[in-house]
């Protein structure tokens, strides 16, 4: 039997592993698993097709294996339940365009992955029902055909870079596909790209260059322009854009940046006076495009809006071509209103081959080169890796695009259940203990996931974590939160999660705490969900399969008794942890079932006399 792992004086586990590996992967930080650096094994996944139900089997049954393989204890009753899941191929990976070596190394630990660039649109479909994950750049298009050529078995599809405007999120989230992606690792290689396309369009580099390669030497042709005490308009001003911002700065520049949704301080801190649209263009003389093609930005740059620019007006483009009428953009630069445009992007990419925009003369451009460097590339491969893999692993992913899944949503379903009667539930509080600060604490993925947990039993329509907070509205459940700071890791998003139900009526009054409402609180533990606290009572339960929460006097046999009821209607325990006020007071046992326990063993446990109440739980 083991020593307690926990830090509570007043819990008792009885059955718990104890892993020597405090090891964090770099996934951790997508994770909100704690101290797991599983090895990959192939194993069991329980996702569901059409809803983002945890594939909880995966990740706790892996964190598992990695505990008991560096645990001293006999642990031979959980490696049997291992060795039967350990049957299942390992899942298929498809890599569609070129991915970094590290990345490729990461993904092929994990799974079976498969390269196959340049496939066409039908072969990809054909290929895709085989494949559990799926890896873009930009040249892929991931189109409702690829969904539902899938036929569910597609969980995740990596976005290897920041763009999703290939993939159709609308058609991912009703296949019930989570969309990752690689936000971080490209910035800086974007935003150079930016830079080096400003200065080479400000100078004629390109046409320069094409010029003395034909035989001639036109020196006065090709007089640029300076860059120093112009104006360069950011527009869209997150991640590449403010590290443009940051780079033009130092090349002398005036900036001023467009963002309707850049907090203020955000730019002031870069030295970036953030101005309207229509100041923005009627201002720069350099004007720069970092926002995502959505359907707000499709075409924003058009004849209506290269009209208010300053006539000889220069354009950078690095983020989408479609946020350029391209059509307007050859009439303005003929028109002499753009002197120049330097473009990395194109709607169509290859773009035609006589394409009058690419043809200009007064037009640089690349091949969508942004994130092109060996750096940005092996960067990029690495962060989808992790992504992906932890998607498939069931983690919380930091990146995902359209929903997460976590076991946070095991806390709603088990504190739902534990008001009598399971409806009436109108006020829900969610305190979220972190060492981090509470502003960078984005707690909407946890958010969802509990609100599905506790929304869906009580629900008849289809909850998933899109249109879980939309439900709990509708159904005027008032959601607050609070994020209290904790003295934990800071490397660990979450340290535990409490939730509080108030004014509702408990079929277990032990979960009712001093203030009135029912109370609960988790953890991730040896990257195992934990129940941590019930009520006022500590208590160290896995959150897996089914649970009895008993009341009882605290006295010796206790566990005994139970154990026994259970074991004599072969109802397997996979684990007891008790929890007491104080020595010889109350406590409670919770207690993990493998089977669904039947109504004559649930009776007799509550004929023991000192069982004061109890209640099982299905998680
Ligand atoms: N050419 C290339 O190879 C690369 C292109 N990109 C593209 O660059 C763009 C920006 O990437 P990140 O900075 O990483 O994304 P980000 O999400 O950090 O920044 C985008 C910013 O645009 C802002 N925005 C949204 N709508 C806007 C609007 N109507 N007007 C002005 N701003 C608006 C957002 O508030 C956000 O701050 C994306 O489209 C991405 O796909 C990114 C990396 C490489
Ligand atoms: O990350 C982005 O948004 C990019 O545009 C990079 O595209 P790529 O991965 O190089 O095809």
């Amino acid at each position: 039997m083991a020593a307690s792992s926990s830090s509570s004086s007043s819990i008792k586990p009885i059955f718990t592993t104890r892993s020597k590996s405090s090891n964090s992967s770099k996934s951790s930080l997508l994770s909100f698993l704690h101290n797991t650096n599983p090895k990959p094994i192939s194993l069991k996944f329980s996702s569901h097709n059409s809803n983002y139900t945890t594939p909880p089997s995966f990740t706790i049954r892996n964190s598992l294996q990695t505990a008991l393989e560096t645990s001293e204890l006999p642990v031979s009753k959980f490696q049997d339940d291992l060795n039967l899941q350990a049957v299942t191929p390992k899942p298929t990976i498809l890599v569609s365009e070129k991915l970094g070596e590290a990345g490729l190394a990461i993904l092929r630990s994990f799974g079976n992955v498969e390269c196959l660039y340049d496939l066409s649109p039908e072969a990809l479909c054909e290929k895709i029902s085989q494949c559990d994950a799926l890896i873009v750049r930009s040249g892929t298009k991931v189109t409702r055909s690829v969904f539902e050529a899938a036929n569910g078995k597609l969980k995740v599809v990596g976005r290897a870079g920041v763009g999703i405007d290939n993939v159709d999120l609308q058609a991912a989230t009703e296949f019930g596909c989570l969309v990752v992606n690689a936000p971080i690792a490209n910035t800086v290689a974007a935003a150079e790209h930016g830079i080096a396309l400003l200065a080479s369009m400000a100078r004629n580099v390109s046409q320069a260059d094409a010029s003395i390669k034909a035989g001639k030497w036109l020196r006065s042709k090709y007089v640029g322009v300076s860059l120093v005490g112009k104006t360069l308009a950011v527009m869209g001003f997150g991640k590449v854009g403010s590290e443009v911002a940051r780079r033009a700065k130092g090349l002398g520049m005036n900036v001023i940046a467009h963002d309707p949704y850049a907090p203020a301080d955000k730019a002031r801190a870069v030295g970036v006076e953030l101005v309207s649209f229509d100041q923005a263009l009627a201002t720069a003389d350099f004007i720069s495009l970092h926002m995502p093609l959505n359907p707000t930005t499709s075409k924003i740059f058009n004849d209506e809006t290269f009209a208010k620019m300053k006539k000889g007006v220069r354009i950078v483009n690095v983020a989408r071509g479609g946020v350029i009428d391209e059509e307007a953009l050859v009439r303005a630069l003929d028109s002499g209103v753009v002197a120049q445009a330097a473009l990395d992007v194109f709607t169509e990419e290859p773009p035609a081959k006589d394409s009058k925009l690419v043809q200009h003369e007064n037009v640089t451009v690349t091949p969508h080169l942004g994130a092109s460097t060996k750096e940005a590339q092996e960067g990029v491969a690495i962060e989808i890796a992790e992504a992906v893999v932890g998607a498939l692993r069931g983690e919380l992913s930091a990146t995902a695009i359209n929903a997460p899944m976590v076991p946070s949503e095991k806390l709603g379903r088990l504190a739902v259940q534990l008001v009598s009667g399971g409806s009436g539930i109108k006020s829900v509080k969610l305190i979220y203990r972190s060492a981090r600060d509470p502003d960078d604490l984005d707690t909407r993925i946890l958010r969802a996931m509990i609100t599905k947990g506790i929304i869906e039993p009580i629900s008849a329509s289809f909850i998933n974590l899109v249109n879980a907070d939309f439900t709990a509205k509708q159904k005027g459940l008032r959601i607050s939160e609070e994020r209290v700071v904790a003295d934990s890791s800071p490397e660990f998003p979450i340290d535990s999660i409490q939730v509080q139900l108030s004014n509702v009526d408990s079929k277990f009054a032990a979960a009712v705490s001093e203030n009135g409402e029912i109370s609960i609180e988790g953890k991730v533990k040896f990257g195992i969900p934990h129940l941590t606290r019930v009520g006022s009572f500590g208590v160290d339960a896995s959150l897996e399969g089914n649970l009895i929460l008993c009341r009882q006097v605290d006295q010796p046999g206790m566990i005994g008794k139970v154990g026994n009821i259970l074991g004599e209607h072969n109802v397997n325990v996979n684990f007891m942890s008790v929890g007491r006020t104080f020595r010889r007071n109350h406590g409670i046992m919770a207690i993990g079932v493998d089977e669904e326990p039947n109504q004559d063993s649930l009776k007799e446990i509550g004929k023991v006399p000192a069982i004061e109440e109890f209640v099982f739980l299905k998680l």
